[in-house]
């Protein structure tokens, strides 16, 4: 289960996100924003960090209009390891050198085309379980 979660800067694109996701059969939970009527991102990057840290869904996707602010706010949650990307090469080293579990975008920043091909990367991208990684992985945790 993925868990979904975006200010109103993020709402356009995750619009998208959502229709992909639907396209492709794959389950998730929407923690809102439900409109572009002005919200506070950090809601949002609480909601689905946590959904994701307790275990409730296995990875998240949170959009803001830069991705910044929300990623930020989720990286403060214990166990959270979430990746702004706006370029499906680090999608993909994000899910195998940082076994990153929420993806942030910018809707300001990236178009739908580039952002549903960052989504899938992310997605479809196992962690490369790689000593090393795991390694450095331990020493963010501690
Ligand atoms: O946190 C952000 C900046 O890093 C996000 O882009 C927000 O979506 C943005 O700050 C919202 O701005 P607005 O002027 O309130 O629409």
């Amino acid at each position: 289960m993925l868990a979904l979660g975006c200010d109103h800067g993020g709402y356009p694109l995750m619009k998208e996100v959502i229709k992909y996701l639907e396209d492709n059969k794959i389950a998730f939970k929407n923690f809102g924003t439900y409109s572009e009527a002005s919200v506070d991102y950090p809601e949002y990057a609480k909601k689905v960090a946590h959904a994701v840290a307790d275990g409730e869904c296995e990875k998240g996707i949170l959009i803001c209009g830069t991705g910044i602010g929300i990623s930020i706010a989720a990286n403060k949650v214990k166990g959270i390891r979430c990746a702004l990307c706006g370029d499906v090469f680090s999608a993909k080293a994000t899910r195998e050198h940082n076994d990153a579990n929420i993806l942030a975008m910018g809707a300001r920043v990236t178009g739908p085309g580039l952002a549903l091909e960052i989504v899938k990367a992310f997605l479809e991208t196992p962690f490369s379980n790689d000593e090393r990684h795991i390694r450095r992985i331990k020493q963010i945790e501690d």
